[in-house]
């Protein structure tokens, strides 16, 4: 490693390992210790997801340094192997220097710890001892501003927060090299100018990594970028350029679908089910004040509730629909799942799972239930079992205002059942900001035209 370059990685390879279903993790578990003592090859229950494969690069110190991919490319992947958190299962990463980073909201937070405790931990785990801390503790809580919370523990926090919190922290530990991802865009737009800010300091003489979808920041604020494509490096080089890769290859892309789409014989459109399609002006949209911004608040364990007591919730949450990671935030018009699980009290036959999408006023936008895919085989759950539900569907572009989710678990028919628990507003969707100015909700739209042809004369001057 040069005296200049502060992170480098060789040769860097990530495989998950894939269960197709749960019983194949078990298997996994349980079998070849078994197998290997009666003297028998040891099987293999999952496959592997190559979700890093031979990424190489290097960073210089000062450097500002941008990651670009589309979801699932890998970027959290490569951010989380190069701050610690993840091991490689090959390969080479050297990083010099401090490494503090913004990833996932309150990653590092202890949920029962007030604000005030996490900072004297998380400023322990960036090496600084109590004195240290003391004497930077009033500059974090006014960097943070979260008034009397910072006394409260993190757990009742809202995600904007939370993120006010992190930030404040790996602010002051006196880093070598911050990393931040799109943690960011969920504070409120002072903050976000806060950070910038600060960040715009630190680049001065820290290396920053910086992963973005947000393609005018990249251009703007990194002196050099890398595109990762499945896993893998497309292009390391100036932002510009990787950029103008990034989008050439967007648009190649949805070509080529369109091609495909057009040689397809008419029969086949109704195949076209699962085929994903985005809003066609959605990267102009997604680089305007009109991208539509959810807030999602976290799940309300306390919130208001009611039912026969048959099973109780105890997790409902908004995943992104690829990575089923928990979002914080979504974009109107982008795949999600809505997950609920519930632990079951008592033996429950024929359960339904159902929710509730309602308007700052109550109103249902839209909701459903799982009883029709299981009305030919009805779940059932044990006393005792954890028993989950998701539901996948695309964000509808939501007017800007808040929303909630009301979800429910309930045994019986479509027609005659008992609402074992039911919770409302498990969760708050907060739109921050949206291109959708009247209606309930917008529709992606897939295609807009204007033609123009020769007008025919009307029939009476053709005579
Ligand atoms: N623990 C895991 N087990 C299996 N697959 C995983 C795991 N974590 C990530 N993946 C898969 O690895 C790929 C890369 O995921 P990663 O989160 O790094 O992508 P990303 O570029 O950060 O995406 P996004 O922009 O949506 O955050 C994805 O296909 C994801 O589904």
């Amino acid at each position: 490693m040069s005296s200049e370059t502060v992170i480098e990685v060789e040769g860097l390879c990530k495989n998950f390992e894939v269960y197709a279903t749960p019983r194949d993790r078990l298997k996994q578990l349980l079998l070849p210790p078994v197998q290997r003592m009666l003297g028998m090859p040891a099987g293999v229950y999952h496959s592997k997801f190559p979700a890093l494969s031979d990424v190489g690069f290097s960073v210089s110190r000062g450097e500002t340094f941008g990651i670009v991919g589309r979801n699932g490319s890998g970027k959290s992947t490569l951010l989380q192997i190069l701050c610690g958190t993840l091991a490689p299962s090959s390969g080479r990463v050297r990083v010099k220097g401090k490494v503090a980073a913004l990833l996932e909201l309150g990653a590092g937070f202890n949920p029962e710890f007030s604000g005030r405790e996490n900072v004297y931990m998380n400023g322990r785990l960036f090496g600084l001892n109590t004195a240290q801390i003391d004497d930077r503790f009033d500059r974090i809580a006014a960097f943070a501003d979260i008034g009397d919370f910072i006394d409260k523990p993190v757990k009742t926090y809202s995600s904007g927060m939370y993120v006010r919190l992190a930030f404040a922290v790996i602010a002051h530990v006196d880093a070598d090299i911050l990393v931040v991802d799109e943690a960011l865009s969920v504070g409120d737009a002072y903050f976000v100018q806060k950070c910038m800010r600060f960040l715009r300091g630190f680049m001065e003489h820290g290396t920053l990594l910086f992963v973005s979808h947000d393609i005018a920041a990249v251009t703007t604020l990194c002196s050099s970028a890398l595109l990762l494509e499945r896993g893998r490096v497309a292009q390391v080089g100036s932002p510009k350029s990787v950029i103008t890769h990034y989008l050439e290859n967007l648009v190649a892309e949805s070509q080529d679908i369109s091609a495909a789409r057009q040689a397809e014989p008419i029969a086949d459109e109704a195949a076209e089910d699962s085929a994903d399609f985005t809003d066609m002006r959605e990267r102009f949209i997604n680089h305007s004040p009109l991208r539509n911004d959810i807030e999602l608040l976290p799940f309300r364990v306390g919130a208001e509730s009611f039912g026969a007591g048959g099973a109780r919730i105890v997790d409902c949450c908004v995943r992104d629909a690829a990575s089923r990671k928990r979002l914080d935030w979504v974009v109107g018009g982008e795949m999600v799942q809505l997950l609920i699980g519930a632990d079951a009290l008592a033996n429950l036959e024929a359960v339904i799972f159902g929710f509730d999408f309602k308007d700052r006023l109550g109103q249902t936008i839209f909701g459903d239930n799982t009883y029709l895919t299981y009305r030919l085989e009805p779940r059932r759950a044990r006393a005792g079992e954890r028993i989950e539900a998701v539901f996948e569907f695309r964000m509808p572009l939501l007017p800007v205002g808040d929303y909630a989710i009301s979800v429910a678990i309930a045994t019986g028919s479509q027609e005659a059942h008992v609402q074992q628990h039911w919770i409302h507003d498990a969760v708050i969707l907060r739109s921050q900001a949206s291109r959708v100015c009247f209606g309930q909700v917008g529709i992606p739209m897939r295609n807009i035209e204007i033609n123009t042809r020769r007008a025919t004369r009307p029939a009476a001057e053709a005579s």
